[in-house]
């Protein structure tokens, strides 16, 4: 146990004015138990404090979070934090990551920030800081993101040569001169709503920023936070709306145009009050709207799934995120936790959180809307005047996509991480046309789903009796089934015309052990010419991944080397013509 942390800690909490209760209380583990608090391997120390919007109002009490000398991340944004920047926070030499935004603080930056040599990530925007920008920002070496965007810093911008930093955010500042020769290679929205001279000189690649058509509504006075232009603040005010539209909607249904005018009065006390609860919001987000395109977005019901409902918050302009409200989420702490490890997972064949909401009551997930809807609307749905088949390119792809996405999953959380509800309503294609996989490990968290209320039930790994309890392995035989459906067009359970229930997995298996291996494969797919020898490799490795005893299922990374080749193998030994589609049945599924 961290005495000396836990001591600092405890000053801390009873300093502060705090809405939101937290857990911390002496005879608890601090490494354990206590809220927002990480501690190293062994113990010794904490390494990180995440307080996201947790309520907490008024300044820092000196020589309190600044005795944790072996922070590495401390995270208090979207909180109602006043004062000036902690002076004593120099003493935390070891910080890697700062996040302070959307809170209230003021007055200038601290002159010297050469005292944090590992600092990495700076968020300290959507605040009330003033003055010039230091120059000392320069010696931060390891420096790859600052954002110091709507706050009220004067004066020129100085020359940061820091070859790390990849990300850059001075908006609506009122800072004055010209964007200085180390920062022309950022674009010029970085900068815009500033005051900088027209010699801006930004290199003709980059266009002119376009007036700011909500300029006015980016006044603190207007909304009572600071969202100006920042793309993050954007997700905040998605979720805000639409926490007012499905509150609207516990009344019965959306509101109509005509309640949605009369509403909007309201949505602004709404906004600042949920603000002060339990918002949290993840870097990365690049959505860009108006803000008066954001008031006018419009929810829509996407569909109700096994662990609550998700919507599309749609905007004018076509740009939309989904919301998923999710119902029967117990522990509080253990959500929060786990959207925390979800929403720092970049990869292209992950879906990215974007935000989430956690209040006792409600429960919110954020994260981008796909225009061409889940793979499972792409196999399964019929639009307009029927559907349009799916090509063998574009499942190779989803196939690829969702197998190198479900084997990073599985190497998160020190390779803890599981998903455990694979299926196509929950893949999506990425900007490339590669599958990408969304809601990852909600299953685990959720109250258990009797399997014959699964919506997963095709899907799910026969061992797995319990929905909470799902294994890597389990992740292997659903993304099994995924293939099995991507190259039959088929269900995961499906009927044969009589009453009887079929189960993919076994109808593919009682087929090819019949020999007519060649009914399996969707009708669509064997108009496409040379494709037999690639799409009976997957077959086999979709069986393989299916076999009943979850030992015998090859490991995720193994299944990726084997769809890659699929394609790799086919360019490197073109197909005959005839080829055979013979398949050889070594293994029974279940
Ligand atoms: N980001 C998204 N973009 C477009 N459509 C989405 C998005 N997220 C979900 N959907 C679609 O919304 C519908 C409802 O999704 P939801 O995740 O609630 O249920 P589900 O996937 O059918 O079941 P489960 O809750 O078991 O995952 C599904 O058709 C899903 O494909």
């Amino acid at each position: 146990e961290p005495v000396e942390d836990k001591q600092a800690l405890l000053d801390f909490l009873h300093n502060i004015h705090q809405s939101n209760s937290l857990n911390w209380k002496q005879s608890s583990s601090v490494c354990r138990e206590w809220t927002g608090v990480t501690c190293n391997g062994d113990q010794s120390r904490v390494i990180a404090l995440r307080l996201q919007g947790e309520g907490i109002q008024g300044p820092i009490p000196p020589n309190t979070l600044s005795r944790l000398s072996a922070v590495q991340i401390l995270s208090l944004r979207s909180n109602g934090i006043s004062g000036s920047f902690p002076s004593d926070f120099s003493k935390l030499g070891n910080l890697i990551d700062l996040h302070l935004q959307f809170n209230n603080f003021s007055g200038p930056l601290p002159s010297d920030f050469s005292e944090w040599k590992n600092l990495s990530i700076i968020d300290l925007s959507n605040n009330g800081f003033n003055g010039s920008i230091p120059n000392s920002f320069s010696n931060l070496t390891h420096l790859t993101s600052l954002n110091l965007a709507n706050n009220l810093l004067s004066g020129f911008i100085p020359n940061i040569e820091i070859p790390s930093l990849q990300s850059l955010n001075l908006t609506n500042n009122n800072l004055t001169g010209s964007v200085p020769r180390s920062l022309l290679r950022f674009p010029s929205r970085v900068f815009s709503g500033n005051n900088l001279s027209s010699e801006t000189a930004l290199p003709p690649a980059f266009p002119p920023e376009p007036p700011r058509k909500n300029k006015k509504l980016s006044e603190p006075a207007i909304l009572g936070i600071v969202l100006g232009g920042c793309v993050l603040g954007f997700a905040v005010i998605a979720l805000l709306m639409v926490c007012c539209y499905l509150k609207k909607d516990r009344r019965g249904g959306l509101p109509t145009k005509s309640q949605k005018r009369e509403g909007s009065s309201k949505k602004n006390t709404l906004k600042s009050q949920e603000k002060s609860n339990r918002f949290v919001f993840f870097e990365g987000c690049s959505l860009a709207f108006d803000l008066e395109d954001l008031l006018r977005a419009s929810a829509e019901v996407l569909g109700k799934g096994t662990f609550g409902t998700t919507y599309k918050a749609a905007f004018d302009d076509a740009t939309a995120v989904v919301v998923k409200r999710l119902k029967e989420v117990p522990v509080v702490k253990e959500f929060e936790q786990h959207m925390e490890v979800i929403g720092s997972i970049r990869h292209p064949n992950i879906c990215a959180l974007r935000a989430y909401y956690c209040s006792k009551d409600e429960k919110l997930t954020i994260i981008d809307y796909y225009e061409q809807r889940s793979v499972s609307a792409m196999l399964h749905d019929t639009i307009g005047e029927g559907r349009i088949p799916l090509d063998w390119e574009t499942r190779l792809r989803i196939a690829i996509g969702a197998a190198r996405g479900i084997a990073h999953i599985h190497t998160q959380n020190g390779g803890k991480l599981v998903h455990g509800n694979i299926k196509a309503s929950n893949i999506f294609l990425n900007s490339e046309g590669y599958g990408c996989i969304s809601d990852i490990g909600l299953a685990a968290l959720m109250s258990p789903v009797p399997p014959s209320v699964m919506r997963a039930a095709g899907y799910r790994a026969p061992e797995i009796t319990d929905s909470r309890k799902a294994t890597h392995a389990s992740d292997v035989y659903s993304y099994g089934v995924l293939l099995l459906e991507l190259l039959t067009g088929k269900s995961p359970i499906h009927s044969t015309g009589g009453d009887e229930v079929v189960h993919l997995a076994r109808w593919v298996h009682s087929v090819v052990r019949e020999e007519w291996t060649a009914e399996v494969f969707d009708v669509d797919l064997l108009r496409y010419p040379n494709i037999e020898e690639e799409i009976v490799e997957m077959l086999k490795i979709g069986m393989s991944c299916v076999v009943r005893m979850p030992e015998q299922r090859p490991k995720m990374t193994d299944v990726v080397r084997m769809v890659e080749d699929v394609r790799r193998g086919s360019t490197e030994n073109p197909p005959s013509s005839e080829t055979n589609l013979e398949i050889s049945v070594s293994n029974p599924t279940p």
